[in-house]
Order: structure tokens, then sequence, then C-alpha cells
């Protein structure tokens, strides 16, 4: 009998929209991974003999149910929630928990999917899930958000576990949420065990794992500069979000000499000529990430611009850091960073440019570092967090912050290991989807056919 041959990405990808109907986001996460690995596995037979692609685009569990929960006023309210349990081929399940209005099976799929090449690429034991609820946090009272988490963990709390599965925080799961969330499954299971990272410090959390995002990125992107006997210093840059990955974002811009020009959340952004820093940056930590209030706040109290419900790339800057959420850098917007000469852009959030946005900025000459690549070090410092969890130490932020630099500088030297030239430059793309995928394939390869 003769062998099918999958090795079209037109074929494959009419295959895969087919069997996953409705889910935009995850076609685009899937597509842009195709297009990086295809060839390898055209050339590579035991990767086509054990159809790696097709398992890999394919969650290895979906797990939905519903999250009962009463709210201040009385009233029993009903959300939908997921854990998309993808690959766990080199290691337990991780990837975080979004709360947002918007999120649907789609997103979670997509961000399922890139996590297992993320985790893969930090050189790390842990393989790909993501999960989350439509429960929207905004405007709920600390009790709510309490009620709904511990509902939700009543029932994840069968399907995790430090072996087996490990969620963190992401979009609206900070460490308030992680917060309920463990102290809920320590309650029902009466274990304390690293079944999730993000922890608060007083019971098992990493120091440095809340900053660990934002400043990987920038130790990224510092990374991508030194490769070409380049800095950051007396550089200014342009960051979106003004959340967990933002704030830590600009801190280490700050720290390392590039100024953060704008901040921004879903009702606008603040474009601050001088540069978020000092008590400006504390101001912003407290606004969001105490008070929970809006980015105006910040221009009412510091007297710079504020733009409602616009975005930040029309702003001429050396460099563009996305850190707020998917898709959030579209052609046109690609277009202005091109005409403005941005030099860099690296992305802090989860698949934050389109599939347009990407080319259009390659095109035209920008340094582009992807999601999977430049976002890990948060998930790195989880699956450190993991580590000392199982030792049952604790690491200084010292020895955690060196152990951060040391995988992102990894990182980066697997991109430039398997990338390929664009335009004469480096493309990061490409690199980090085939050092990812390499890693998860040959795993798969060795199991069999199971
Ligand atoms: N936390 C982590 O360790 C990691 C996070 N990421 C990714 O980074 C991104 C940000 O996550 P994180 O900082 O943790 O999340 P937070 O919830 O802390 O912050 C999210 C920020 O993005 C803004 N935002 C969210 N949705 C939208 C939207 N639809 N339009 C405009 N602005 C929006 C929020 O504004 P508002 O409050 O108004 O909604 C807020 O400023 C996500 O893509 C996440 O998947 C990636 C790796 C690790
Ligand atoms: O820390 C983690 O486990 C997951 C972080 C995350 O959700 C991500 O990398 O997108």
């Amino acid at each position: 009998m003769t062998k099918k041959s999958f090795c079209d990405i037109d074929n494959f990808m009419q295959g895969l929209v087919r069997r996953n109907p409705a889910e935009p986001n995850f076609h685009q996460a899937v597509h842009e991974v195709v297009e990086s690995v295809m060839p390898l596995i055209a050339s590579t037979q035991r990767y086509r003999d054990a159809s790696v692609l097709e398992r890999m685009t394919e969650p290895d569990r979906i797990i939905t149910f519903r999250v009962t929960w009463m709210d201040d006023a009385g009233n029993v309210r009903a959300n939908r929630a997921w854990r998309v349990q993808f690959n766990n081929s080199i290691g337990p399940y991780k990837g975080g928990l979004r709360f947002h209005k918007d999120v649907d099976l789609d997103t979670l799929k997509f961000l399922g999917f890139e996590q297992t090449f993320k985790n893969s690429l930090t050189g790390l034991p842990m393989g790909g899930a993501k999960g989350g609820s439509n429960f929207n946090p905004k405007g709920k009272s600390d009790a709510e958000v309490m009620r709904f988490c511990h509902a939700m963990m009543t029932e994840l709390q069968r399907h995790i576990g430090e072996d087996t599965d490990v969620p963190a925080g992401d979009i609206g799961v900070g460490g308030r949420e992680l917060g309920y969330l463990f102290g809920q499954y320590k309650r029902l299971n009466n274990r304390f065990a690293g079944v999730m990272t993000g922890k608060g410090l007083s019971f098992g959390g990493s120091a440095g794992r809340k900053e660990a995002t934002g400043h990987g990125a920038v130790y990224f992107l510092r990374e991508i500069l030194q490769h070409r006997g380049e800095s950051l210093e007396n550089k200014t840059a342009l960051v979106s979000g003004s959340g967990n990955v933002a704030l830590y974002a600009i801190e280490k811009l700050d720290e390392l000499g590039c100024k953060a020009l704008t901040a921004s959340d879903s009702s606008g952004f603040i474009y601050d000529r001088d540069g978020i820093s000092g008590e400006k940056l504390e101001f912003l930590k407290d606004l969001k990430e105490v008070r929970r209030g809006r980015i105006h706040e910040y221009a009412d109290a510091f007297g710079c611009e504020f733009h409602a419900k616009k975005r930040p790339w029309a702003v001429k800057a050396d460099f563009a850091l996305p850190c707020a959420t998917q898709n959030e850098i579209n052609e046109s917007d690609a277009q202005h960073l091109v005409k403005n000469g941005i030099h860099a852009l690296v992305e802090g959030a989860n698949m934050p440019t389109t599939a347009e946005g990407v080319l259009t900025l390659q095109n035209g000459g920008v340094i582009f570092g992807p999601a999977k690549a430049a976002n890990a070090g948060g998930v790195a410092v989880s699956g450190l967090e993991q580590s000392q969890n199982a030792l049952r130490i604790a690491w200084s932020r010292e020895e955690v912050d060196t152990r951060l630099k040391t995988i992102m500088a990894d990182i980066h030297h697997k991109c430039l290991t398997h990338s390929q030239e664009v335009h004469g430059d480096i493309d990061y793309v490409k690199g980090a989807n085939l050092a990812g995928f390499v890693k998860v394939a040959d795993a798969m390869v060795a199991y069999g056919a199971i």
C-alpha cells in the first residue's frame, strides 16, 4: 500500500480548516508553523512516517466544563471554562489560564499550540497547554473573583497535578487569582504541591516569576541587538498593554537605558515623550496591579497625551514591544511602523501581529522577534518554579535572573542555528518554529504510534 504525502502546505491547511471550522486564530498559528517546518518534514522520512504534523496539530485532550458561582447580589451565574492539554511529549502539560469575556476554544487552541513550541524552546521539560474561561473579571469585586476561582478549581483540580498539568496565569489571571485557585486546590486535595506556578512568594512562588515575561522579552531584544553589535542604550520603544508583561518590559527597558514612550489598555494609549520611569512607573504599577484603574489616569496625573480607542503604532521610536493581546498589529499598523523606521519588533504578547503584519514588517526590513521565542521567559521561570517546588528550596532573585538571562540567550542561539536568511537577515520566525518543532517531533517519533 502506498503512503499518503501531506507535504503540501495548502493541502494540509485545507484539511486542518475542515476539521477545525470557525477557528481563525488556531488556523493562523498553525499556518505560520507549517510554513516553517514543511520543508524539513518533506526531507525527513521519520517525521513523515510518524505523521508528526498531523498529530501535533490535534490537541491530546480538551476538557470543557461549566463554572457556577454566586455574585455579590446573590444571583447564580454560569460561565464556560476549558483546559486544552495540547501535547505532553517532552514534559507535563504547562501553560496559563486566561479570564476574558472573549475567551473561546479557538483562542485557547491557538495558545496551547503555540505553548508547545515555546516550552520546547526553553530547553526545560514542559509540554504545552492553555486554559481559561469567558468569565470577565472587569468590574467584579474581590469576593466575586474569589468565588469564581474556587468554583473553577473545584472542577479543574481533577485534571491537573505536578506531573500531569501545571497551569499558571495569563490575561486576567495574576497574583490574586492564582492565590484563590491554588488555595482551593490545596483545600480539596489536602496536598501542598507544585501544581500551579506564579504563586505568591509566601506559598511556593518563585522570585522573579512576576517580572519574567517582560524582563525576558527585553533580554531577547538585547540578544538580537548584541548579535549585530548594537545596544538598547539611549533608544526609545513603543509598548502596548499595561498588564503583567507590559509593566515589567517597561521596567527592564528603563533599567537598560531605553525609554518606553507608550503604554495602553483596551480604552486607548498614553504617550509620554519623557519615558515611563521612576515614580511614573511605580504609579502605573499601582494603578494596574492594585487599584485596577484605567490608563488615562496616568495621563491625568502626569500631563502627557492620552489617545482614546487608539493603538500606539503610529508613534515614532526605535523598537516596538506589543504586550497586550493577539492580532493587535495589523497590516496597516505594520505599514506605519515600517514608514517610521522601527528597527526591531519583539512580541511580548502571544501572536500580537497578524500574518499580513509579519510579512509587511519583514519585507520592510524590521527585525522581527516572534512570541514563541521572545516571551518564553515567563514560562521558563515557571519551569524554574516547578524545579524549586520539587526540590523544596527557593532560589534568590539573582539566581533566577541569571538563569533567565541564560535561557533567553540560549533561545536566541537556537533561533540563529535553525534560521534561514530572509533579505540577508536572520529569520527568527523560522528559527524559533524549527527549533521548537524538532525537539517535540523527535520525542513523538521515539514513542512510536501512540
Ligand atoms: N503573563 C505571562 O506570564 C505571559 C503572558 N503572555 C501574553 O502576554 C499578553 C499579555 O498578558 P498579561 O500581561 O499577562 O495580561 P494582563 O491581563 O496582565 O494584561 C493584559 C493587558 O492587555 C490589555 N488587553 C487585553 N485584551 C485587550 C484587547 N482585546 N484590546 C486591547 N488591549 C487589551 C489589557 O487591557 P484591559 O485591562 O483594558 O483589558 C491589559 O493592559 C497576552 O497575549 C498573554 O497571552 C505571554 C507569555 C507569558
Ligand atoms: O507560566 C506558564 O506556565 C505559562 C505562561 C503562558 O501562559 C505563556 O507563556 O503564554
